[in-house]
């Protein structure tokens, strides 16, 4: 088995998982290959000492991998799939951060859950993504061009408000005039777009949401539509330029810009522990399941 083991951060609290995981597997003979940078981390701070391959970038990363695995909060896993993108390996999320709602492993479980992965005992969920064009080209995004959460555009040196002409399929939806707008997969749908009042899609849904941040058009409300649709934004305003994000990535664009917003022909697995499901982790980390009369 050959598994890659991704990180950004690290603090004194993460020593007792890192030990945890790389005894299980260095016990169970699981080949580990570690992202370059995080490695580094590890060795200054001398939680390691052994000698591992490292990958930096995504085209280390190919079918020869069984897992990637996480450890941090859910910007570590978007990040993550940066590096995943087309090739299909699994991620897990080890929970080192602080909400972990896609990292559904908590450290106190890490050993169980680590069985569960050497038996291979567990499910993938197929996450959507979303692919963004630019016309004319960006640099920015070229890079970078898709999102596992959403893809945001928002003004930018103003308080002004934006106006965001958009279609669906050619066709002409609306102009929203507001602070902003988010297109969101079925995962990001519990990330900014909740946040703006936006409607939880469980992660098999094929649909998209449209939820406009603090929009003027009072009647304007978010939008659930089929995840093939093909979505036009163009962006006026007060100011020349606008953000962009993808995720937690952010570029600024001219007002000129057409955005074409699709979803990718490629999907990111993500590991899906027996017990540990998406409605648990909505009662557990949105807490529906603290209401006193349940
Ligand atoms: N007002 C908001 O709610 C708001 C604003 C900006 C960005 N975000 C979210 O933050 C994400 C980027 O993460 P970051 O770490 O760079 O920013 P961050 O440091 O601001 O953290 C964002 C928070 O959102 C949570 N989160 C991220 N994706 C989630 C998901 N799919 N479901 C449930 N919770 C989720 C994270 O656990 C974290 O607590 C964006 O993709 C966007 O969804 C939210
Ligand atoms: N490997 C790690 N070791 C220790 N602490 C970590 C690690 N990864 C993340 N953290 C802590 O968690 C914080 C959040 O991490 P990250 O950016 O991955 O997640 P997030 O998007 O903020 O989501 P969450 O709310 O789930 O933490 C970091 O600022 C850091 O303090």
């Amino acid at each position: 088995m050959k598994v890659a083991i991704f990180g950004q951060y690290y603090q004194n609290d993460t020593r007792p998982i890192i030990r945890d995981i790389f005894l299980f597997f260095n016990n169970n003979n699981v080949e580990l290959v570690i992202e370059e940078k995080f490695l580094k981390i590890l060795y200054d701070e001398e939680i390691l000492k052994k000698e591992y391959k490292t990958f930096n970038d995504f085209k280390c990363l190919n079918s020869s991998f069984d897992l990637l695995i996480s450890i941090g909060g859910d910007g570590t896993i978007l990040r993550a799939a940066t590096y995943i993108r087309d090739s299909g390996i699994p991620i897990l999320g080890i929970n080192a951060g602080r909400l972990g709602f896609l990292a559904k492993v908590q450290k106190e479980n890490i050993e169980t859950f680590l069985q569960v992965v050497l038996k291979k005992e567990y499910t993938l969920s197929e996450r959507t993504l979303l692919s963004l064009e630019c016309n004319p080209e960006n640099e920015q995004i070229n890079e970078l061009n898709f999102a596992m959460n959403e893809v945001t555009v928002s003004r930018k040196d103003t308080t002004s408000m934006i106006t965001i002409d958009t279609s669906l399929n050619g066709e002409h939806l609306n102009s929203y005039w507001a602070d902003g707008l988010i297109i969101s997969t079925p995962t990001g749908s519990t990330g900014y777009s909740l946040s703006c009042g936006g409607p939880v899609l469980t992660p098999e849904v094929k649909g998209l949401v449209i939820t406009p941040i603090a929009p003027h058009n009072l009647n304007a409300r978010p939008l659930v539509i089929p995840d093939d649709t093909e979505i036009k934004l163009k962006v006026s305003g007060r100011e020349e330029q606008y953000l962009v994000s993808l995720d937690s990535r952010i570029a600024t664009l001219n007002n000129n810009a057409e955005l074409i917003i699709r979803k990718t022909p490629f999907k990111i697995n993500m590991v899906e522990i027996p017990n540990e499901t998406f409605l648990k982790t909505l009662r557990n980390k949105l807490l529906w399941g603290e209401d006193k009369r349940n």
